[in-house]
């Protein structure tokens, strides 16, 4: 056993997200908030006799090598081996994770298990290899890997992952899931999709009312969710964290975000309590 802890990988939430064009290789620019919270998954990684790497935990509907934990594992492996070809890893490692974040939420749970990999086996294995050089690596993976390796809340522009760190009140949020995950590629893809938001700068975006152009879109497909805002915009401040389909309601304190809490009671939601936080312990 090399390492008994558990390296959190947190979720973030878009606390407003502006598309301001679409790109020649089809990926869009965005203007976003990206702010962590307290609710993580927790990955395990566990020294193996031989050289591989496998993750003990089986995902139902990700095969073994398509999952971020593992790509991320290989990609860095890639690295390692472009810059010195006969690169061996000191030892092999078993993954495990306790999941808890929904998949298809918006949450960023597979990017930020790709991070979390990323920055642990560049510890475990005494890598060396520098924060930015990390971001490098994990953008390849996924445009939200980034933040998650950056640890810091930050205003966000490119396709996610040009980052400003900046720190935003550390609110509490009822995250609602509903019954129903999103694919991001299906909402960037979408004709009714906004993408012409003009580029602003940061301090016009904080004192403007906060949006996400993806969010009529999604309640346009989805009514469930397009209820849902509409029901809890009534208590508190709600939208949709990155392409859905969470939202969050902003609350300031905890007792009002159990309060808002019990107007979901028996319904077909998973919903938990969570806190913004500005920098990632890692
Ligand atoms: C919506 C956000 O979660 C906001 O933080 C991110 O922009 C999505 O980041 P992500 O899930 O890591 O996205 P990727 O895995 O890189 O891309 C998934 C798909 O989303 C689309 N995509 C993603 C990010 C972006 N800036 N423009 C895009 O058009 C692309 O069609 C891509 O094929
Ligand atoms: N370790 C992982 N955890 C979650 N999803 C993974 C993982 N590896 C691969 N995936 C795939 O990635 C997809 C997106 O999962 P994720 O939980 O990151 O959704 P998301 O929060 O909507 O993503 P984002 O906000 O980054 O667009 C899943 O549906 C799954 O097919």
């Amino acid at each position: 056993m090399c390492d008994k802890r558990a390296w959190l990988s947190p979720a973030k939430l878009n606390l407003f997200l502006y598309i301001t064009g679409r790109r020649a290789d089809g990926y869009h620019n965005l203007q976003t908030l990206f702010q962590f919270i307290d609710y993580s998954d927790s990955l395990y990684f566990d020294r193996r006799q031989d050289d591989k790497i496998c993750l003990q935990t089986e995902f139902t509907l990700v095969p073994h090598d398509d999952n971020l934990i593992i790509k991320s594992a290989n990609m860095l492996l890639t690295y390692m081996r472009q810059s010195q070809a006969d690169f061996r890893p000191p030892f092999g490692i078993d993954i495990t994770i306790d999941k808890k974040l929904p998949m298809g939420g918006g949450l960023g749970g597979g990017s930020s298990n790709a991070a979390t990999t990323l920055i642990a086996l560049n510890q475990l294995w005494q890598l060396g290899l520098s924060t930015p050089v990390l971001m490098q690596i994990g953008q390849k993976l996924g445009a939200d890997v980034p933040i998650f390796i950056f640890g810091l809340s930050a205003f966000a522009q490119g396709i996610g992952d040009e980052l400003v760190a900046i720190d935003v009140p550390e609110k509490w949020y009822l995250v609602v899931k509903p019954n129903v995950e999103i694919a991001t590629a299906k909402i960037f893809n979408a004709p009714s999709l906004k993408r012409d938001s003009v580029t602003r700068r940061i301090d016009e975006l904080l004192t403007t009312p906060f949006n996400n152009d993806c969010e009529p879109t999604v309640r346009a497909l989805y009514p469930q969710i397009d209820d849902l805002i509409n029901r809890l915009s009534q208590f508190a401040p709600t939208r949709l964290t990155g392409t859905g389909s969470c939202i969050f309601s902003e609350c300031n304190t905890q007792e009002q975000a159990m309060q808002l809490q019990q107007h979901l009671a028996g319904e077909d939601v998973v919903c938990f309590i969570a806190k913004g936080i500005n920098q990632l312990c890692r």
